[in-house]
């Protein structure tokens, strides 16, 4: 199949267990909780989104014709940019929601380019396997189907959701990330206050926005 890109872009990880990694993102077009279009925004499953990821147009973007040409693009943009034979390459898959796209040909095609796989999901759609780090960030009125993983990271607060249902759940490390917009202030308060209430929770703050990188 081919594959829609948003863009691709080297930073990084701003946000969890991996804040501070150099990685290449990948953010793939279109998502299945939101249209993308500010006018629908209202009426989306997904309304705080913080995130442009219709069309493209973004640097590095565009239609992929296979896996392998996916891959290989990526792998140039690493190598163009991080020190090729210093360090693992790593990629970011996110969007959008990755997990409408990233398939098993591609999971393949990135491994065989030299990359460790991260993805950042809704956890709406069940994971292949192979990928090395799931972050899951579950979304109210929407279905967990994803339970385990590497990191659940929630974005905070999000009624209704209780913190009590996601602590049985089959992840190694559980963030509280403070929800962006007119209140992140006052979030980011509750998210430590919350993290000091419930030592299972750390605190993930989202520090690319802090420094102002992308
Ligand atoms: C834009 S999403 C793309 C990946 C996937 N669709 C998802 O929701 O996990 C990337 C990350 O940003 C988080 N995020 C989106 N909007 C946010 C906001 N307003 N404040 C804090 N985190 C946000 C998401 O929860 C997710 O962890
Ligand atoms: N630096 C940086 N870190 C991130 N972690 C998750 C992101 C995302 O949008 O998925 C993101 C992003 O957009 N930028
Ligand atoms: S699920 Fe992810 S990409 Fe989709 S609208 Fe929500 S935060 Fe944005
Ligand atoms: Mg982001």
């Amino acid at each position: 199949m081919s594959y829609a890109v948003k863009e691709m872009f080297y930073t990084l990880q701003g946000e969890g267990a991996q804040a501070g990694r150099a990685s290449l993102f990948c953010r793939f077009a279109g998502c299945n909780l939101w249209s993308g279009r500010e006018q629908d925004r209202h009426k989306a499953v997904c309304q705080f989104c913080d995130t442009d990821f219709v069309g493209m147009d973004g640097p590095g973007g565009g239609r992929f014709a296979s896996a392998d040409k996916l891959a290989a693009r990526a792998r140039q943009m690493w190598d163009e940019t991080a020190a090729g034979e210093n360090g693992q390459p790593y990629i970011v898959c996110t969007g959008g929601e990755p997990l409408l796209q990233l398939d098993p040909p591609l999971i393949a095609a990135l491994h065989a380019a030299g990359f460790e796989i991260a993805v950042e999901t809704n956890g709406t759609i069940e994971a292949p396997a192979g990928i090395d780090w799931i972050c899951v960030s579950p979304k109210a009125g929407s279905e967990l189907v994803q339970k385990a993983g590497h990191e659940l990271k929630l974005v905070w607060p999000q009624p209704p959701f209780a913190l009590e249902q996601f602590e049985p759940l089959a992840f190694d490390r559980f963030y509280l990330q403070p929800m962006d917009g007119p209140y992140v202030a006052a979030n980011t308060r509750l998210c430590v206050e919350t993290a000091m209430a419930r030592p299972k929770w750390r605190l993930s703050l989202q520090t690319h926005k802090i420094i102002g990188i992308a």
